[in-house]
């Protein structure tokens, strides 16, 4: 590194100095993303004269890299490429990394000027901040947003002569997919990259929802004019209704984290439901229309591309008009093959599905994220009103307040603050549907009186209105609660009770299923899909072993985490969280070396030597900078070691 001469390194250095002695750092030094990166990379066990750009990476890792994120970089190369053109001769060398922090592609490295920085961007590097401390992609990573590390801001003394600016990027899901990193010399004048970094990564992630198959494909702003420009939401439909992906800023529009589970139905989004949404496409195609979501919000929508086909759900006949009515046969079943493989629960089920078929109530129990909504979208979808809209309500994530609009809707200046025109309540919206009443154990007891109304005389009024509408809909509720206790305390009625406890399901904790391998395969087909991923024999012992307090919601957190992390197409114990290998990597990895104890079980000097190796990588949670230290030996060397053991499939990153 150059002489310190700025005004800036002045600071940076200041602050670094002042880190070291344990000291504050007031914010005009750093900026506050630099300093929680520091004081991660401190967390990590790293130095700051920690080096890293040592160990070159092999062919074959650099293939099996490619080969893994070949899906991501079909979608990375071609806005890269038009962003390292369009930056002519600047000098900027870009590089993509994937969500762990390794690098998959850069270009701009052959500039000899940028030799030095070539090495730290090298294919197969990782940067993330537990290998490599303070970088702008590996910082960016961690906060999920932009960021710009320079000069002696990055942890490591031997990248201080890097400026760099980098974006992270979401795939159609919401989940991090990697991150997009600019790269020059620090003594080089100022930064100015951030705008078109960011837009390249939006160009990148709309490439990733537009590339969704079998799919109906939505542009919406709230600004008409920004419709159909790379500014506005992307959003992907399936044919049964279901979001399969959205852009960032889709996302933000519709507030979609305030809904629960990503696969929310698109009339759960859209308060018209999703029949009137596909006439209002096929009507007005690609020119913008104002829409009512979710949050209250007005969007203006419209296709990205042809109107969508018949065989996507056909807007919502009332079933008086189709000829249908509550006890119909029910229309064919959408498959759910991962809840039918625990014989007991297939059981129930298969009971529920007739008894809702026939108009009875069906209660569902069980604690949350066992899958009490999937199984009640399920009910709707072989329900006698399956082509009417599924709308779900969670009566505890809503203030008391506010349910009874929610629920039953107001007219026009029904009270202060009210939208002018009134708005359709669930009820409403369900028309013709199921209304899905979930956590109905956590409604106000001064509510359940006009809910048993409702249901019994199958007429609502809505709030400051008159007017009695007609309500043909199935209702199907859920709760976590004990409520045969509730109604013994008096906070729940007696009569909503047995009004709405036609049939009960109760939904087994994870722990208790006997179908946890078939959910698990079901689950990590979904989460690798298009691809394929495996899980390692000692990954899948741990998954047995856990206990699941989340159920299928947590399981389905570790598998995304892990498809994210696999190296080579395969799940390792080091992809799962360490809150699980903590409590499984050490039997584990004990059985996996079982033939190399003695017959009178003591162990051989290999089992003691693998034995101490995994208990400090465990205490340091899979830190390998910090295991390597703790035990005197070379990162490399650890790595090794643990691959021998079959807790490391992936390349070396150092
Ligand atoms: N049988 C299943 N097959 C695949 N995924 C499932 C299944 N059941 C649940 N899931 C997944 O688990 C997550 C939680 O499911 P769901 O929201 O239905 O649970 P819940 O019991 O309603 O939770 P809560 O009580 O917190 O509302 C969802 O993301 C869902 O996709």
């Amino acid at each position: 590194m150059g002489p310190v001469h700025t005004d800036f390194d002045t600071k940076v250095l200041h602050a670094r100095r002042l880190l070291r002695e344990g000291r504050d750092i007031p914010p005009s030094l750093v900026a506050d993303e630099v300093q929680r990166s520091w004081s991660r990379s401190l967390g990590h066990g790293l130095r700051e004269s920690d080096q890293i750009l040592f160990n070159p990476v092999s062919a074959a890792q650099l293939r099996r890299l490619d080969e893994t994120h070949r899906v991501l970089l079909t979608h990375v190369e071609p806005e890269m490429q038009r962003l390292f053109t369009a930056l002519g001769n600047a000098r900027w060398m870009l590089a993509c990394l994937e969500a762990r922090g390794t690098v998959i592609k850069t270009l701009g490295g052959q500039d000899q000027e940028l030799r030095d920085i070539a090495t730290v961007l090298h294919p197969g590097r990782n940067l993330s901040e537990n290998v490599a401390g303070t970088s702008a992609p590996g910082c960016a990573l961690e906060e999920r947003r932009p960021v710009i590390v320079r000069g002696s801001e990055h942890f490591l003394e031997e990248i201080h002569m890097c400026a760099c600016a980098a974006v992270p990027i979401f795939n159609p899901s919401g989940d991090l997919a990697g991150v997009l990193n600019a790269s020059r010399h620090h003594h080089a004048p100022s930064i100015g990259i951030l705008e078109p970094l960011a837009l390249t990564a939006r160009a990148i992630e709309n490439r990733m929802v537009d590339a969704l198959p079998d799919a109906l494909h939505l542009r919406l702003h709230y600004s008409a004019e920004l419709v159909g420009t790379p500014m506005c939401g992307l959003l992907a439909i399936s044919r049964d209704g279901r979001l399969l992906g959205a852009n960032p800023l889709a996302r933000q529009l519709l507030e979609l984290d305030l809904l629960p589970g990503i696969e929310q139905c698109a009339q759960t989004v859209f308060q018209c439901g999703l029949g009137p949404l596909l006439d209002m496409l096929r009507k007005h195609g690609r020119t913008p229309s104002p829409l009512h979501c979710h949050n209250g919000v007005r969007l203006h929508v419209c296709l990205a591309g042809d109107a969508p086909p018949r065989t996507f759900t056909t807007p919502s006949p009332r079933p008086a008009a189709a000829g249908m009515a509550a006890g119909a046969a029910p229309a064919a079943r959408a498959s759910t093959p991962s809840m039918l493989a625990d014989p007991k629960l297939s059981l129930r089920i298969h009971q529920a599905e007739r008894a809702f078929a026939r108009g009875i109530p069906v209660l569902i129990g069980g604690e949350t994220g066992t899958g009490k909504e999937v199984l009640a979208h399920h009910l709707h979808d072989g329900g006698p009103r399956a082509s009417g809209p599924f709308v779900a309500i969670n009566c505890s994530a809503i203030p008391s307040g506010l349910i009874e609009s929610e629920l039953f809707g107001y007219d026009d200046g029904a009270f202060t603050g009210a939208r002018r025109g009134g708005m359709a309540g669930r009820f409403e919206q369900a028309n013709g549907g199921t209304l899905f009443l979930d956590e109905i154990g956590d409604m106000p007891l001064e509510l359940q009186a006009r809910l048993l109304r409702v249901l019994q005389e199958r007429t609502l009024t809505r709030l400051g209105s008159t007017r009695s509408i007609a309500l043909d809909c199935s209702v199907i509720c859920a709760t976590h609660r004990d409520l045969a206790r509730r109604v013994a305390s008096g906070e729940f009625r007696e009569d909503l009770y047995y009004r709405v406890n036609g049939l009960r399901v109760t939904l087994p904790a994870l722990r208790e299923r006997s179908d946890l391998d078939a959910l698990i395969d079901h689950l990590l087909a979904r989460e690798a899909a298009p691809a394929t991923l495996t899980l390692s024999p000692a990954a899948r012992d741990c998954l047995r072993r856990h206990d699941w307090p989340g159920n299928i919601r947590e399981l389905q957190q570790v598998l995304r985490l892990g498809a994210a992390l696999a190296e080579a197409g395969c799940i390792d114990l080091v992809h799962l969280p360490s809150e699980l290998t903590g409590t499984c990597a050490i039997p584990q990895a004990a059985a996996l070396h079982e033939p190399a104890r003695h017959a009178d079980g003591s162990s051989t000097l290999q089992q003691t030597e693998a034995d101490a190796v995994l208990a400090a990588f465990l205490h340091h949670n899979g830190n390998v900078s910090a295991t390597a230290r703790a035990l005197g030996i070379a990162r490399a060397t650890l790595y090794r070691k643990l691959r021998s053991y079959g807790l490391f499939t992936g390349p070396t990153d150092a």
